[in-house]
């Protein structure tokens, strides 16, 4: 059955279920079947849906009607029924998975029954409902249903464009790098192992969580819950994650569901986990290791079944040489470790993604603006502090800023805008002087931004900041002098 969804939290507490966030498809093709031979039952499926969702409903009587209608027009959803006359349930969902028909099953089954729904569900079918179903949870599933249909059909959209091979769900990438990354969630999506996503801020590890949950043909029928460590203040987070129970502390007025509990059977996203403090690292811990908590105030053991992936932009293994975080929580967390490129290392990604975000910013009924040779050029020659977060962003801005359909380099951010002064190389080519003098210039121009940025991020300390950059510290330390680069600078105050 449908696991969670009536128990969302308003949006800016839970991120209930990724697909939730897909954009519904145009109305004009948002079309449901239901197959059903009794005829009662036929009717009040149409009468209810049409009613609540306002979505055109059409009926069959058999799987044999039902398989002409959507040779005849495409449909969203199926609600079918499993024992009917001439082409039954089972035999449908065989048929529709081998021509491949695009629609999203969902079967009605009776009490008794629910062995065949099972059956059903691992030949493909989306989900189940035991007959009489529960009008609300009707709408709720079949709702559920057209987003996933809706985020199936944008993905299919999306690979047909791009190619299967460059897209992993919602990922998108060209880099070599990525390509093992997808390979591994290919290995683990299948598992309850636990995931921790290492990258810098805006590299896609909430994106890549989300792919992990919808590659899981187990977890992606749970939600997808997401937790942003560093917004919680620590009074608030062990109610936040375990629930609490009514009264057990000022204010606490009625019981509450923790996180945990939000996200039985399907994941449970800790953003930024290397802000979680100490006190709370040890109960986590404990979750981790027995699969159960109890709620704040609670004596009652929950038992629960999630698959938990943690994110951080920091390094955790540094963090528990530095006594800042639990070496047991550590490996607890890190049984698989995805480690996400920064933009700046994946280049090929830069035009696969500035095209996917222009296509998904262009204004509506606008056909997408052209990106001008010059901005791709300033595009590929920028570091990408901020990553695929800051390169949408500047697509966003871009798509509203062009002018007759071309994205020049005046519509990129005044962080991509050439900055006067001495030292910064420009990357026009100048046909009257060598090559080789103007990449020289280029690099020297390039590794000073580099290790500017470096010691910011390594606040001052030379070791990290040679860690950062791959290089030795020894150079790292000659090419400071060389650029006379004063450290202290970087040091906190
Ligand atoms: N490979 C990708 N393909 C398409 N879109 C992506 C990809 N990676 C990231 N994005 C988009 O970039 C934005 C930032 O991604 P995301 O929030 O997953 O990054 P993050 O690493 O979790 O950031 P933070 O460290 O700030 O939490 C999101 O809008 C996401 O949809």
């Amino acid at each position: 059955m449908s696991v969670g969804a009536a128990e969302r939290e308003p949006r800016d507490l839970v991120e209930a279920d990724s697909t939730a966030d897909a954009p519904p498809a145009p109305e004009s093709s948002r079309r449901i079947l239901v197959v059903e031979d009794n005829e009662d039952t036929r009717q009040s499926f149409q009468q209810l849906l049409e009613l609540s969702l306002g979505i055109d409903v059409d009926i069959a009587r058999d799987g044999t009607q039902a398989l002409t209608m959507l040779a005849e027009r495409p449909y969203s959803v199926m609600i079918t029924d499993l024992r009917m006359p001439k082409l039954d349930g089972m035999k449908l969902i065989e048929e529709i998975q081998a021509r491949r028909l695009p629609v999203t099953t969902i079967v009605t089954t009776g009490h008794g029954s629910i062995d065949e729904a099972v059956q059903a569900m691992r030949m493909g079918a989306y989900d189940f409902l035991t007959k009489p179903p529960d009008p609300q949870h009707l709408c709720v599933l079949v709702e559920r249903a057209l987003r996933e249909r809706t985020l199936q059909d944008e993905l299919a959209a999306l690979r047909a464009q791009i190619g299967d091979r460059h897209a992993f769900w919602n990922v998108l990438s060209k880099c070599p790098r990525m390509f093992e990354i997808f390979e591994l969630i290919g290995h683990i999506a299948e598992t309850t192992t636990t995931v921790l996503i290492e990258g810098e801020t805006g590299t896609g590890k909430e994106q890549v969580a989300r792919a992990i949950h919808q590659a899981s043909s187990q977890h992606r029928r749970g939600p997808f819950v997401a937790v942003h460590c560093a917004a919680l203040p620590e009074t608030l987070m062990e109610s936040e994650l375990f629930g609490h129970e009514k009264g057990s502390f000022t204010g606490a007025a009625a019981q509450r569901k923790g996180r945990f509990e939000l996200a039985n059977n399907g994941t449970l996203f800790l953003d930024e986990c290397g802000d979680i403090p100490m006190s709370m690292q040890v109960k986590l811990l404990r979750v981790l290791q027995e699969r159960r908590f109890e709620r704040v105030g609670g004596n009652q053991a929950i038992e629960i079944d999630v698959r938990v992936i943690a994110a951080t932009n920091r390094n955790l293994e540094v963090m528990v040489k530095e006594g800042k975080f639990r070496e047991d929580l550590y490996y607890r967390l890190n049984v698989v470790k995805i480690d996400l490129p920064p933009l700046r290392l994946r280049p090929e990604d830069i035009p696969l993604l500035a095209t996917y975000f222009i296509q998904k910013y262009a204004r509506s009924g606008n056909n997408p603006p052209h990106l001008s040779q010059e901005a791709m050029e300033r595009l590929l020659s920028f570091a990408w502090p901020g990553n695929i977060r800051q390169l949408e962003n500047a697509m966003e801005r871009a798509c509203v800023t062009a002018r007759n359909g071309i994205i020049r380099p005046e519509n990129l951010p005044p962080d991509l805008q050439p900055k006067a002064g001495p030292g910064k190389a420009s990357l026009r080519a100048d046909l009257t002087r060598p090559l080789a003098e103007q990449l020289a210039e280029i690099t020297t121009a390039f590794e000073k931004r580099y290790l500017r940025k470096a010691l910011r991020k390594a606040r001052g300390h030379v070791g990290r900041c040679a860690k950062i950059s791959g290089l030795s510290r020894r150079s790292v330390s000659a090419k400071i002098a060389q650029y006379k680069i004063d450290t202290a600078a970087y040091k906190p105050k």
